[in-house]
């Protein structure tokens, strides 16, 4: 059945050259696949991690949380980009964002096998630059806040 492009998320417009990322990559069959959308003016994802996600047990291993934060913030930081520059995510030329910095805090532990809900807000558009706050959200609580600073390839790195 074909999908309605309201049904697709930031993830789904990547170009193939960057779909193979372990977070976000719609190519990648051994990742996340994270699918982050537009809720208003922040941008919502949502995984369950795996039981083998585990840091002690019955709590989420902070590394897959830290990608959870990166990949929708890096996606939200795509979205936000195209948006600055008025125009829809299958328009050309694509942006190819990067993770130039990652900050993570650990609040309080992550139940493990609840579904996670990954929530974002832009800070700031600045040339090839994006800084988008995020935050997880289990059981009502938020246990994890964290900032991606997403930066556009240099024009010399792409390779399309
Ligand atoms: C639809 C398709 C979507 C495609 C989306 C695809 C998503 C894939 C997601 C993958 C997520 C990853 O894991 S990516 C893999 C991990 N990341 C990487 O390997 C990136 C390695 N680093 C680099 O390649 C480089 O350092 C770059 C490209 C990030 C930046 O280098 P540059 O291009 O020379 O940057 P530069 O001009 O100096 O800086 C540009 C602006 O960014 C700021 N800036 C640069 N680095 C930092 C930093 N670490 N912390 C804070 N701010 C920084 C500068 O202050 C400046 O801000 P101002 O002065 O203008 O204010």
């Amino acid at each position: 059945m074909q999908r309605r492009m309201s049904d697709l998320a930031f993830q789904d417009y990547y170009p193939d050259d960057v779909s193979h990322c372990y977070g976000c990559g719609r190519l990648n069959e051994h990742g996340i696949q994270l699918k982050s959308r537009w809720d208003g003016e922040e941008s919502v994802a949502y995984y369950t991690p795996k039981p083998y996600h585990t840091a002690v047990p019955g709590y989420v291993y902070g590394g897959m949380l830290a990608s959870l934060i990166d990949c929708h913030g890096t996606g939200t930081a795509a979205a936000a980009g195209y948006r600055a520059e008025g125009r829809t995510m299958d328009s050309q030329p694509p942006l190819r964002y990067v993770t130039a910095a990652l900050n993570v805090n650990y609040l309080r532990p992550t139940p493990l096998g609840d579904p996670l809900e990954v929530r974002g807000r832009v800070k700031e558009v600045k040339g090839r630059k994006v800084v988008v706050e995020a935050w997880i959200i289990a059981g009502g609580e938020v246990c994890v806040r964290g900032e991606v600073v997403a930066v556009q390839l240099p024009e010399a790195m792409r390779q399309s």
